[in-house]
This record gives structure tokens, C-alpha cells and sequence, in this order.
């Protein structure tokens, strides 16, 4: 145990955690139950940074964005005294008044009612590949390569209107992204040779002349065009789509893939009501969390309980996946349950910034379960699984799975 570089403020219990040390993010669930029972609030000295991994704490941090603003970062560096690694997100790392036209701009492009055209064109593009995958009959596979990560890359980058070259770019620069939101460690390292490379290739493919007619890219130039966004904000709203739209999706889909593979009587389940597939989806976000963690900034001292603030000008760190499986908010947190209503989980977020993305998130997994399901009477690990580290993502760096032909 180090001793701690920070004071810890009185009444706040302390923890000298590392969150994003290997053996955390191999496997998170004992801090997380460690940092929820300790308090509302818990000081980890090593960050000097305030946790919340309760349920009411970080929904409660989630839907106050004048108490925990966003404009300093959601990561653990603090823009107003360091440098961005890349010019800010205009939703993600804005408040309002700034936040406020770009986040409609893109409601209107990826929100539920501006996908219905996609749900057909998506359904088929399931249907095929999973037909492929089933080509040779009952099949072993790993799923991460040919289904988590095939499918999202098969049907997003299309949707956005990016051209068919570069598009291995996507996954490596959302991987160094999400990453970068957590401390300089070996992750971010490992990132930062292909920096420079792959933000280069993400901002070119940004630009108008770019981006296919008539699908998300071209559509938020041409809300430019009408004067809802300005013509330097155009290209930044697109990088959002491009940054935040592959890596979440592709580790949500391991996540549900995973889920079905080691409960079988869930599997049965969604065969007999398809249905069911965009309730899996959400329960499966809920019970992996693909983004763990995320922080904000304190803009006054907040209190936080009888007693407790968090100074101003201070990160707080908030432990979605501690959350989502909190026993004060959940029955039987850990288990994955179909049967469970999942709404309210903070796996999206909550609030002025949830996940503007979700719904194009939930048309992927209900595409590729509802043709999987139609297809596959059961699945199954068929070796031993392995974790891909990310600072900020829980993923599967491989799952090796047998699909049985229904
Ligand atoms: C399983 C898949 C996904 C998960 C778990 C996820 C999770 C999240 C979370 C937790 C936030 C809130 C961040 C905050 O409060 O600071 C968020 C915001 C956001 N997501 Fe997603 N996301 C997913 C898919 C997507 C997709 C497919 C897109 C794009 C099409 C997307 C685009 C965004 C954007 C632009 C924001 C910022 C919204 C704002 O600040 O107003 N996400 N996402
Ligand atoms: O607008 C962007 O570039 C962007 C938007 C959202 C995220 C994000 C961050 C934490 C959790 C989930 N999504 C990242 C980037």
C-alpha cells in the first residue's frame, strides 16, 4: 500500500487502487464491489481523484452536468491545465450552450426514428454473414474476428459514407481514444506510435468530398449547410461518429455473444421469441458495461452526502460497470437475466450526454442476434477466452465458440 501523494479530505474514505493496473482490468469486480462498500464517495490517493461506484452517485453525477461539467474532459487529464492529445469532442467534451446544437445535429442523423430505413439493409447484411460463417455446416469460429467485429465494420463505415479503403484504421484509433481517457500507462504507449497516422486518417476522412451522399457524414454537412452547425464544426461532429461508433459496439456485441455462450437456457429463450434480442442487447450492456469508467470535473464544491462535497476544480472518476451491477439498485446484479428489465442502467450513460449512438448500438445487436437466432440452434465456448486491456472498455480480445446449425 503507497502512502498518499494527496490529502484525503475529511469523512472521505481512501483507497490507494490502481483502476487501470492489468490485474484491474483483467478483471474489475472485486474493486468495484470493494469501492461500493466502502462509501458513497471514495478517494483514490493514487489518482487523487474521487470515486463513485454506487448506483445513486453516478447517476446522480451523470444527470448534474452544472455540478460535473464535461468541458474539462471526461478523461483523467484536466484540459484546463494540460493539452488535448486531439482538438475536444464537440458533444462529448462540451457543455451547454456549446453542446447543444451539435448534440441535436447528430440526434437527428442517429437517432431512432432516422435509422428505420437502415433496419431492413441491416437485417440482410446479418443474414449474409452469418450464412457465410455457417457456409461449412456447424462451425467453430472466433467470434470476436467474425462476428463482434465483422458485422459493426460491414454496416457502419457504409452508413457514415466512408470509402471502402482504411477502414482497419477505425477499430486501432477508437482503441487508442478510449484509451487515452485513462492515465499514461503501458496502454496508451502501446497506442502512441500510430497516433499520429490514424488521427490522420480519421480527420481526412472527415472532410465533405469525402463522405457518400445521403448517409450520416453527408448529412451533417448538410446540416451546415442549413446553418445548424457551422462549416469548422461539420467535420468534428462526423469524427464523433468515427470515434465513439466502432469499438463500442463491436465490444457491446462480444459482450451479448459472450452472455449467450455460457447460458444456453437464454439462448433457447431468444430462439423461441426473437424479440427478445434487443432486451438481451441492453441486459448484456448492463451486466459487461463495454465503457467501464469515465470521469467529469467538479465546478463548485458538490455535495455528495451529509457532509461530503468534492472541491471544486477536482475529477471524479464514476464506475459505470459498479453501478450497473450495484446491489442497492439491482436484484441479483451479477446474474445475466433475461427475464430482468434492464432500463435505468447507466451502461449508455444518463443525462444531457447519454449515448446519442445507442440506438444505432441496438439496431447492430438486433440484427445480428435475430439472424444468428434464426440460424443457430446453439452456441458454445469451445476454448479458453481472452481479454483485450483498454483503460476505459471491457472487451474480448478473442472467443472461441462453436455455432451448432439449427
Ligand atoms: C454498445 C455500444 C455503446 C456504448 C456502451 C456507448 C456508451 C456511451 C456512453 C457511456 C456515453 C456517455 C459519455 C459521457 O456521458 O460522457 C456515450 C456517449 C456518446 N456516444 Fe456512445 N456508446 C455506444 C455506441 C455508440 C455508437 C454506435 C455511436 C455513434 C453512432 C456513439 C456515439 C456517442 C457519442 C457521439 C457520444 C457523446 C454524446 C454527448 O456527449 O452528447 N456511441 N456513449
Ligand atoms: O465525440 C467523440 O469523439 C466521442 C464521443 C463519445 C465517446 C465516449 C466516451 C466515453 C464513453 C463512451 N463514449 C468518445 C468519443
Amino acid at each position: 500500500m503507497t502512502s498518499a501523494p494527496a490529502t484525503a479530505p475529511p469523512g472521505v474514505p481512501t483507497d490507494d487502487a490502481d483502476p487501470f493496473a492489468p490485474d484491474v482490468l483483467e478483471d474489475p469486480l472485486p474493486l468495484h464491489a470493494r469501492l461500493r462498500d466502502a462509501g458513497p464517495v471514495v478517494y483514490l490517493s493514487r489518482y487523487d481523484v474521487y470515486a463513485f461506484a454506487r448506483y445513486e452517485q453516478v447517476n446522480a453525477a451523470l444527470t448534474n452536468w452544472q455540478g460535473f461539467e464535461s468541458g474539462a474532459g471526461v478523461g483523467l487529464s484536466n484540459f484546463r491545465h494540460e493539452k488535448p492529445w486531439r482538438p475536444p469532442s464537440l458533444l462529448l467534451e462540451a457543455d451547454p450552450p456549446r453542446h447543444d446544437a451539435p448534440r441535436r445535429v447528430l440526434s437527428g442523423i442517429v437517432g431512432a426514428r432516422a435509422l428505420r430505413t437502415l433496419r431492413e439493409r441491416w437485417a440482410a447484411a446479418a443474414e449474409d454473414l452469418v450464412d457465410q460463417v455457417l457456409a461449412g455446416g456447424s462451425t467453430e469460429l472466433d467470434a470476436v474476428p467474425a462476428l463482434a467485429q465483422a458485422f459493426p465494420l460491414r454496416v457502419f463505415p457504409d452508413a457514415v459514407g466512408l470509402p471502402p479503403e482504411g477502414r482497419e484504421n477505425l477499430l486501432p484509433y477508437g482503441d487508442h481514444a478510449f484509451n487515452a481517457f485513462g492515465p499514461s500507462n503501458d496502454l496508451v504507449a502501446k497506442g502512441a506510435p500510430r497516433v499520429a497516422e490514424l488521427s490522420a486518417w480519421v480527420n481526412a476522412r472527415c472532410a465533405r468530398e469525402e463522405l457518400a451522399p445521403d448517409r450520416f457524414g453527408a448529412r451533417i454537412w448538410g446540416a451546415a449547410d442549413r446553418g445548424e452547425i457551422t462549416y469548422e464544426q461539420a467535420p468534428l461532429v462526423v469524427r464523433s461518429l468515427l470515434t465513439a461508433g466502432v469499438d463500442t459496439t463491436v465490444h457491446g456485441l462480444g459482450a451479448v455473444l459472450y452472455a449467450f455462450a455460457t447460458h444456453p437456457e437464454h439462448w433457447a429463450r431468444l430462439r423461441s421469441d426473437p424479440r427478445l434480442a434487443r432486451v438481451a442487447f441492453d441486459e448484456a450492456v448492463r451486466w459487461e458495461s463495454p465503457v467501464q469508467t469515465f470521469f467529469r470535473t467538479a465546478t463548485t464544491d458538490v455535495a455528495i452526502t451529509d457532509g461530503v462535497e468534492v472541491p471544486a476544480g477536482r475529477k471524479i472518476l464514476m464506475f459505470l460497470a459498479a453501478a450497473n451491477r450495484d446491489p442497492r439498485r439491482w436484484t441479483d446484479p451479477d446474474a445475466f437475466d433475461l427475464s430482468r428489465d434492464p432500463s435505468g442502467h447507466v451502461g449508455f450513460g444518463m443525462g444531457i450526454h447519454q449515448c446519442v449512438g445507442q440506438h444505432v448500438a441496438r439496431l447492430e445487436a438486433e440484427a445480428l442476434l435475430t439472424a444468428l437466432a434464426r440460424r443457430v440452434a446453439t452456441i458454445e465456448l469451445a476454448g479458453p477466452t481472452r481479454r483485450h486491456h483498454n483503460n476505459t472498455l471491457r472487451a474480448w480480445e478473442s472467443l472461441p465458440m462453436r455455432l451448432r446449425e439449427a
